[in-house]
Order: C-alpha cells, then sequence, then structure tokens
C-alpha cells in the first residue's frame, strides 16, 4: 500500500473526552468502511487516504486549547454582532461546535445563516464579537491567515461551486494536485475512489453542467474530501433536490461524522436531515440565537417561538 504522508508522523491515538451528544454514535465504524462500495483497484489507497484524514482530524481535536478545564470548541461565536447599513442582522449571537460534532442552524429565511457561513469562512467579518474557526479568533486575520484556515475548514455551497470548464475528475483532483503530495496515479485513484464513495462513481469525463443539482452536491463533498478537511460546512445540502437524493447526502454526511470524526455545520431547512444529523442546533430569529441545545431540548421547549417554528414544520412536512 502507498504511504500517502509526504512527512510521515506518527499520530498518537486520540484520548480526548468523549464530546458528542448525539444517540446514534457507532464507535465500531471506522475510516475504512467509508471505502465499501468503492472498487477493489482503488480501494486500498482509498482506506489509506481516509484513515489518514481520520487521523489528522483526531489531532486536530487534541489540539484544540482547553477552555475552563474542558475541551475547547472547534467553532464558536462568542456574542456575534452584523449588521449591513441599520439593517441588523444578528445580535449578540453565540453557539460552538465541539471538534466532530454537527451543529446544525436553522430558522425562517433572511435570519442570518448564510451570513454566519461567511463569517466563519472569513468572507464577512462582524461588525463585534468573536468567531473562533479551529479555536483561534479569526477576526483580525490577513487574507493568507484564513486562506490556512480554509485549508481546515471548507464549505459545501448549494450549487456545489465547481469549476464549469473542467471536469468532475479535475475538479476532485484539483486540491491533491495543489498538495503536491501524491502521484498522478494516485490522485487519480484517490479521486475515482472518492467519487464512487460520495454515489457517483464513473462520471469523472464528465462536465459539472452535465449534472443534476444532486449529483453537483455529491461531487462537491468529494472535492471537499480530497483536500482533508477537519470540518465542513453545509449550506442547505438537502435543498432543491429529490427526497431520495436528500436521503442519499445526509447519510453521507452522516458517515463522514462518524468515519473521519469531521466536525461539520449544517444550515438547513429540512427538519428530518436536523434530526437526522445535529448534535446541537442554534435557532437563529430575528437576529437573536433564540435557542442553543440539543433537538430533543428543542422539541420539548416551552418557547411559543420555538413551537410555532416546529408546527409549521410538522403540516408542511407530515410524517
Ligand atoms: N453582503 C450583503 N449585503 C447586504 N445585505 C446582505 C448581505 N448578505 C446578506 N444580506 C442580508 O442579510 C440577511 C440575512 O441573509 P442570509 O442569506 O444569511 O439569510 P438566510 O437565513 O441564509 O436565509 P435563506 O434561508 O433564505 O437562505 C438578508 O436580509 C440578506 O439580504
Amino acid at each position: 500500500m502507498p504511504d500517502l504522508s509526504k512527512d510521515s508522523v506518527d499520530i498518537p491515538k486520540a484520548s480526548r473526552e468523549a464530546t458528542s451528544a448525539s444517540t446514534d454514535e457507532s464507535p465500531g465504524i471506522s475510516a475504512t468502511d467509508l471505502s465499501e462500495g468503492v472498487s477493489e483497484d482503488v480501494a486500498p489507497i482509498v482506506d489509506e487516504f481516509m484513515e489518514q484524514a481520520a487521523a489528522q482530524n483526531e489531532a486536530a481535536a487534541d489540539a484544540i486549547p482547553d477552555t475552563n478545564s474542558k475541551p475547547g470548541s472547534y467553532i464558536s461565536f462568542e456574542n456575534v454582532s452584523k449588521s449591513f447599513g441599520s439593517f441588523v442582522v444578528l445580535k449578540d449571537v453565540s453557539f460552538c461546535v465541539n471538534s466532530g460534532e454537527t451543529l446544525c442552524i436553522l430558522g425562517r429565511s433572511g435570519v442570518g445563516k448564510s451570513v454566519s457561513l461567511q463569517m466563519l469562512m472569513g468572507f464577512l467579518k462582524p461588525d463585534s464579537g468573536i468567531v473562533r474557526v479551529a479555536g483561534e479568533d479569526i477576526a483580525g486575520f490577513d487574507e493568507k491567515q484564513m486562506q490556512e484556515i480554509r485549508r481546515k475548514v471548507t464549505m459545501v455551497f448549494q450549487n456545489g461551486a465547481l469549476f464549469d470548464s473542467i471536469t468532475v475528475g479535475e475538479n476532485v483532483a484539483f486540491p491533491l494536485r495543489e498538495r503536491r503530495e501524491l502521484a498522478e496515479d494516485q490522485i487519480l485513484q484517490v479521486s475515482k475512489g472518492l467519487l464512487e464513495m460520495v454515489g457517483v462513481a464513473g462520471m469523472e469525463n464528465l462536465l459539472p453542467s452535465d449534472l443534476s443539482t444532486g449529483m453537483k452536491r455529491s461531487v462537491a463533498i468529494a472535492r471537499a474530501l480530497s483536500s482533508q478537511p477537519e470540518a465542513i460546512l453545509y449550506d442547505e445540502p438537502t435543498t432543491m433536490v429529490d427526497p431520495l437524493m436528500g436521503h442519499l447526502l445526509g447519510d453521507l454526511i452522516q458517515r463522514l461524522k462518524h468515519q473521519l470524526h469531521l466536525t461539520s455545520i449544517v444550515v438547513t431547512h429540512d427538519m428530518r436531515l436536523a434530526k437526522k444529523l445535529a448534535d446541537r442546533i442554534v435557532f437563529l430569529h430575528e437576529g437573536n440565537a433564540r435557542f442553543f441545545g440539543t433537538m430533543a431540548e428543542m422539541e420539548t421547549s416551552q418557547d411559543p417561538i420555538i413551537h410555532e417554528f416546529l408546527e409549521l414544520d410538522e403540516l408542511l412536512l407530515p410524517s
């Protein structure tokens, strides 16, 4: 099996405290289970690539400084405010995501969900408050420092944001080529395997314009994985796709979390997805983080605004 690591680092097995609040942990699953269904010729290299990513993510979690003797959050908003002119979008908003956990950001249209993601990526700056990513306060970061953060935290946009003029395979290979750590044949094998893993096998030679919305999103996830990120931010991953594709994308995000110890933030209107994925939820309403807690806590909340939101969802999407 090829040694994928340029600087072969002996990463210690993570000994950190388990911080996940979810009830569906799958401790028996390893990174290699992700390559189930990947063709035999590329499975070994994909397994090794994924094991390397999982080990890096465990080491990254260990590297987050503790806060008050507790494991620190990988991502947090601390009293963040953001306005455009006189229009206040976020007012003193706080929430956090621990390493390996999934946070879902919920709320009606226009409450600042996408603005929050853009601040985490450094595309927008907060007016006040602290935005912490990978444990670091990024408020004062310049573009070069943000590029370093974007190596660790990547975003999957609604439209996939693929490069239109190059093939699907080249899109997925792009981050691998940039890193210059693999030989060309290894790059092709990893790209092929990642596409098979996310359910779009054999599409390497197509252009993004040949794909459906759901397929573009799957390819965008494969491209995100090829950069071995520590965290992925998903903007409305199941919007505008059919229920089956939505289900497949949800399952994929879930498997990546468990098998790669990926930290995830999912902006969604899809309560079924939130129920499936969220360790915690932040519910934005009129500029405030109206609720921050688990789905079970949200469902038993006495807050009339939360009630109304959940009831409306039941009406629109009866189970
Ligand atoms: N760059 C910008 N300049 C001015 N206003 C902006 C900018 N970006 C976002 N806004 C405004 O901020 C508000 C929040 O936008 P945002 O896209 O975060 O909403 P959202 O919660 O993601 O909504 P949706 O669920 O409809 O996508 C909106 O009123 C939007 O018009």
